[in-house]
């Protein structure tokens, strides 16, 4: 079982389906200290020298860096208005920062921007991750990273990790499918493409499908891609290779048409033998086989990919991998399947920066007693019948393989820019899948059956040479062994043969579907049946129900907040309990479309923003309140009553204070906020750049445009964001790095109200102000915990 395979199909539940590491987690062992572990393995060494990945002299070079602790990266989240303002933080303020920093008498090398990523959004700091945690000198840029990694405006992601989302080229319209998408870390960048040029509170008209076959992982995509805010996601678990078909209603009589997509990545589950600068433990578990199970599995979601993806669409194959098994050999076999529908893309001029290494055009093949075999039709019969797929872990023909451009696939090594170890390859569908798939079982079926007549013509030449030596009783059973066992494996080739003829690579799906038309869903009425039977259709959650804007709650809380028509009204839902719902989320026109035409048929594990949530305060005007989340989403669609433009000095107040009393605001806000109702979310807005003039605005490198949820209680106002969400602002607006955990203690130290000198007998009305700034603090407690 290779790693992130096939252990839990389907719906399947927990069990680790992550890359590299993932097989040693989960088994007891006595483990040794990282540095205890030996960084090399002779079958290892001896394996890729025969691939002949890099020069001769270059060998060492490789795998020393392979060896070495991997550097910190990261990721600004670029589609965020906010995304210069973080850049600009750190070189204004963290990388003279660092020039000052010794650590054991050693400089420390400031962060630096990744050559080749755009906009330099994406970094490198080569302090590995695990000391400048432990550095009491960094912690301050630590305590940056963390804060902001949680709250969405930087996500922490290895180097060569961020490099298949950007070949992908994802535009706002486009329908994007991430196959095998947790943790999600390329997800979060398929999102931020989708979002990028399209202006704050506008919707995007594509989407992206976020899938992972393991339940649990799924559920691990959920945090990674709310943090991005976007209505435009949806979070599926589906095994990659039955991913269902979601038909578009058509009218009158004709073929029904699949949904097709016009991006896909199949950043496929793998053995992760280029991670070992992450997972040292690779080194010693790595086998010459390891890829055999992984090779099946990574061409059937890719196959699947093929038939889901639009003609003039793209495709990224991606792993962590370096063994061609699992890389060139299922790339070749896929592409050579469908028969000129797809084609490698040359990608040569797009990111000159990024050094790459071409894709092999030929590989030997390593069974586990470290022989290495060059061809199919040299193996030994015994070995190439022991597995069905190993005629397709070999390269195909020379002639073949150069007219694919197989080169075009890229190679990236540890040593040629300080990363891990990945591949890549960009693919294009050019016209329909229209394979005649028997036609096809059948060439694949003569591969087999020329082997098997070569080994058959060996066993009786071996057979011949010993019943020459006929006193040599040894020599007589070895023949007669080798002969039962030609014979054993020729049985076992044609149990092969018959089911390469039957379903070709056992993909059901495939027979359903030829590009769009599909040919058995005709006159197919019955009750819908799970691609997978041992997919149980049911998911632990409620499953969400759109809501109707015209009736009931839900138009009571648009009637409040006065939600104007600009937002689409076919978009907001929920997932029912007893009747009630809890939160309103809401998606893009796109999602909501999909999910009509999909119906049961995907198992949607989350999607949207969650925009309202239910209110557990008595008096609130509305029952529901704004969501921090959801305020990118709503805000270009609420009235002004709802929104209050702040001057420094008052936004300081708003972070600094814990629930500040109205009066300790402007007396321009004051006046605002008399004509917002007690008890109600509002929204505070800050604006940089018109109020450039404020005296006290202290940093002026601030350029987005602040928006902030705040509950409007009967005498104070407060924020309500959870505590990292405040810790980020604190950072960048008052410039001051503390930690969640510091921040209550921040507030309560600037707490004007405590420092009020002792109040004489209080006025009925001040003692009813009191009391209601006490209910106050009680809903905002409350509500940042239920946050
Ligand atoms: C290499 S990881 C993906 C990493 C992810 N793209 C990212 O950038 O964060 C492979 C993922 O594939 C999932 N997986 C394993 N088998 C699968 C299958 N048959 N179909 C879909 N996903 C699968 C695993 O659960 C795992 O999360």
């Amino acid at each position: 079982m290779g790693r992130g395979g096939r252990k839990n199909k389907g719906g399947s539940r927990g069990g680790k389906g992550g890359r590299g590491g993932s097989h040693v987690s989960g088994e007891r062992q006595t483990y040794k200290s990282f540095n205890d572990l030996r960084r090399d393995n002779d079958n290892f060494r001896k394996y890729y020298t025969a691939q002949k990945i890099v020069s001769e002299e270059e060998f060492p070079v490789l795998m020393e860096a392979m060896r070495t602790v991997l550097p910190t990266n990261f990721r600004i989240t670029g589609s965020r208005q906010q995304a210069v303002d973080i850049r600009e933080q750190i070189i204004n303020e963290f990388i003279p920062y660092f020039k000052d920093i010794t650590i054991e008498g050693a400089e420390i090398e400031p962060p630096h921007p990744l050559e080749w990523y755009p906009n330099n959004f994406g970094w490198q700091f080569t302090i590995p991750r695990v000391a400048l945690k432990k550095s009491k000198e960094l912690s301050k840029f630590h305590s940056f990273l963390v804060t902001e990694t949680e709250v969405g405006n930087i996500s922490r992601q290895e180097a060569v990790s961020m490099v298949p989302p950007l070949f992908l080229d994802v535009r706002p319209d486009h329908y994007v499918l991430d196959m095998c998408a947790a943790p999600g870390s390329k997800t979060a960048q398929l999102i931020e493409a989708l979002h990028s040029g399209v202006d704050a509170g506008q919707t995007p008209g594509g989407l992206v499908i976020a899938n992972d076959a393991d339940y649990k992982r799924a559920c691990m995509l959920v945090h990674q891609v709310n943090r991005l805010n976007s209505p435009n996601i949806v979070v599926t678990n589906h095994s990659g290779e039955r991913f269902p078909n979601i038909y578009r209603s058509t009218e009158g009589s004709g073929p029904r048409q699949i949904v097709q997509f016009d991006r896909i990545l199949c950043d496929v589950p793998c053995s992760g033998d280029g991670t070992t600068r992450k997972n040292v433990r690779v080194w010693e578990k790595w086998r010459p086989d390891d890829a055999y199970a992984l090779n099946p599995i990574q061409s059937k979601i890719l196959q699947r990919a093929a038939y889901l993806l639009k003609t003039g669409g793209r495709l990224v194959y991606s792993t962590c991998s370096l063994n061609p098994i699992e890389n060139e050999a299922v790339v070749a076999h896929v592409v050579d399947h469908f028969e000129g529908a797809l084609r490698l893309v040359d990608v040569s001029n797009q990111m000159p920066a990024l050094k790459r290494r071409p894709g092999l055009d030929t590989w030997k093949v390593m069974t586990r007693d470290g022989v290495l075999h060059d061809s199919f039709e040299a193996m030994p019969l015994e070995t190439a019948g022991r597995r069905k797929h190993m005629h397709k872990f070999f390269p195909l023909e020379p002639k073949r393989m150069e007219e694919m451009h197989i080169d075009r696939c890229m190679r990236i090594y540890s040593h040629l820019q300080n990363t891990g170890g990945f591949f890549v390859a960009v693919l294009e569908k050019v016209a329909p899948i229209s394979v005649d798939e028997k036609k096809k079982a059948a060439a694949e079926h003569a591969i087999l059956v020329a082997a098997t007549e070569k080994a058959r013509a060996q066993a009786k030449e071996l057979a011949e040479s010993a019943m020459d030596v006929e006193t040599e009783t040894e020599g007589a059973s070895a023949t007669k062994r080798v002969a039962n066992d030609a014979d054993a494996a020729d049985a076992k080739r044609v149990k092969v043969d018959i089911a390469a003829a039957s379903d070709v690579d056992d993909d059901e799906n495939e027979d359903d579907i030829v590009d769009g038309d599909d040919k058995e869903a005709k006159g197919r009425n019955g009750p819908y049946l799970p691609d997978n039977p041992r997919e149980d259709p049911a998911l632990p959650e409620n499953p969400f129900v759109f809501l109707d804007a015209n009736e009931g709650e839900l138009k009571t809380i648009l009637d409040y907040y006065g939600v104007k028509d600009t937002l689409s009204r076919n978009g907001f839902l929920s997932r029912i309990e007893n009747d009630a719902f809890r939160s309103v989320y809401n998606v893009s026109d796109s999602v909501r479309e999909l999910m009509g035409l999909a119906g049961q048929r995907l198992r949607v594990v989350n999607t949207g923003i969650r925009v309202f949530s239910r209110n557990c305060v008595k008096d609130a005007g509305c029952a529901f309140r704004l969501v921090c989340e959801g305020v990118p989403q709503i805000l270009p669609h609420l009235p002004d009553r709802c929104v209050l433009n702040v001057s420094f000095s008052d936004l300081k107040t708003l972070l600094e204070q814990v629930n500040p009393l109205l009066t300790a605001l402007s007396e321009e806000s004051q006046e605002r906020i008399k004509n917002v109702m007690p008890s109600s979310s509002i929204i505070v807005r800050y604006d940089p750049v018109a109020r450039a003039g404020d005296a006290e605005q202290p940093f002026t490198r601030l350029t987005a445009v602040l928006t902030i949820p705040c509950w409007r209680g009967h005498a104070s106002l407060s924020v309500h964001m959870d505590k990292n969400q405040l810790c980020s602002l604190i950072h960048r607006v008052l410039g001051r790095y503390i930690d969640r955990n510091a921040v209550g203690g921040l507030k309560l130290a600037n707490n004007t109200r405590s420092q009020e000198p002792a109040a004489e007998p209080k006025a009925e009305v001040e003692a009813e102000v009191e009391a209601k700034v006490e209910a106050d603090a009680a809903v905002d407690d409350e509500e940042v915990v239920a946050e």
